[in-house]
């Protein structure tokens, strides 16, 4: 029996321009999935009611890294039992750190000897063919952990920023999120793609506001990208309510972080101000916890 686990991650600026090759910066953070696998008759996968077989429509992640496993070494039978702390469809990266925990477990059971570097690849093979399209940035932070720049995957120094993340319980498909984006930026590509350079200049201005440590500044350019985003179409009247509460209460900046839609936003906050943020979210109707930022990718827990 292998257990391994992968961590979430949310983005500071960047998300859908990251998907038509803009710069982006996003950080891994503390919500970890965690996959076990075990020998079994079939290829199953384990759930509340009892183990099934792993079925393409219900697992379409786990299916598609078993299928390219298939390609890599004779696929046994394996049990895959996932337990995630990471809420799902909701902007802090459940599928890529499902995909990518699934991937370091299964390299562990049949001994497919995969670098860190392969794991990334064949994660973001597995985003892009279930999303329909699909940047690297959500499976190479779960892979290396950290705070990176995509397109560069660079990994940037570590940074202790305090974030309030805002659920609003809505889930939202990240396939569908994009492709939406996709539709509208086919109809305007003019509009868009100024839209999508403009976001790219304001994740190439953070970092070097987050280098000096000048995190007013950086709340500042957040809550910019935060208006293009409602531009693009990825915003709801809960997140904008959760946007502006946060903002009220003294956060630095905020913004959704991840497809939107519904899901989570994030707030940039100084430690004074932590829980009045954080409660002011919630009288806003949502869920709300501080999040640690941290330097742990993906990792084997135990043989
Ligand atoms: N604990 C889990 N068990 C099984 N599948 C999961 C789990 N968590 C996430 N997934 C898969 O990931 C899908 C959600 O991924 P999606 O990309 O739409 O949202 P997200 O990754 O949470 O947000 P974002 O991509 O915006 O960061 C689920 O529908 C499911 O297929
Ligand atoms: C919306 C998006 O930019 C972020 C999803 O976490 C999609 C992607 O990068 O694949
Ligand atoms: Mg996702």
């Amino acid at each position: 029996m292998i257990t391994s686990s992968a961590p979430g991650k949310i983005f500071l600026f960047g998300e859908h321009a990251v998907v038509y090759g803009k710069t982006a910066i996003a950080c891994a953070i503390d919500l970890r999935a965690h996959v076990t696998v075990e020998e079994a008759p079939s290829i199953q996968m384990k759930g509340p009611g009892g183990s099934i077989d792993l079925n393409p429509r219900k697992h379409p992640y786990i299916y598609s890294v078993v299928e390219r496993f298939k390609d890599l070494t004779d696929v046994t039978g394996v049990n895959i039992d996932i337990h995630s702390d990471i809420p799902v469809g909701s902007g802090l990266g459940s599928s890529a750190a499902v995909t990518i925990a699934t991937i370091k477990a299964l390299d562990a059971y049949y001994g497919t000897n995969l670098s860190l570097e392969d794991i990334a690849h064949m994660g973001h093979q597995v985003e892009s063919e279930v999303q329909g399209r699909a940047s690297p940035t959500d499976t190479f932070v779960s892979t290396f952990g950290g705070m990176v720049q995509i397109p560069d995957r660079k990994k940037l120094g570590f940074y202790d920023m305090l974030i309030v993340i805002g659920n609003t319980g809505k889930f939202s498909s990240t396939r569908k999120i994009v492709s939406n984006v996709a539709a509208l930026k086919e109809r305007h590509p003019a509009v868009i793609g100024q839209i999508m350079d403009t976001i790219s200049a304001i994740s190439e201005t953070g970092i070097e506001f987050i280098q000096e440590g000048d995190f007013h500044t950086v709340g500042e350019l957040m809550n910019i990208n935060q208006g293009l985003l409602d531009s693009i179409g990825v915003g709801s009247k809960e997140l904008s309510e959760l946007v502006y509460a946060s903002r009220k209460a003294g956060a630095l900046g905020s913004k959704i972080t991840g497809a939107g839609g519904g899901g989570c936003m994030i707030a940039l906050c100084e430690h004074k101000n932590l829980s009045r943020v954080a409660h002011a979210i919630k009288r806003a109707g949502g869920d709300s916890f501080i999040c640690r930022t941290t330097h742990a990718g993906v990792r084997i827990e135990s043989k």
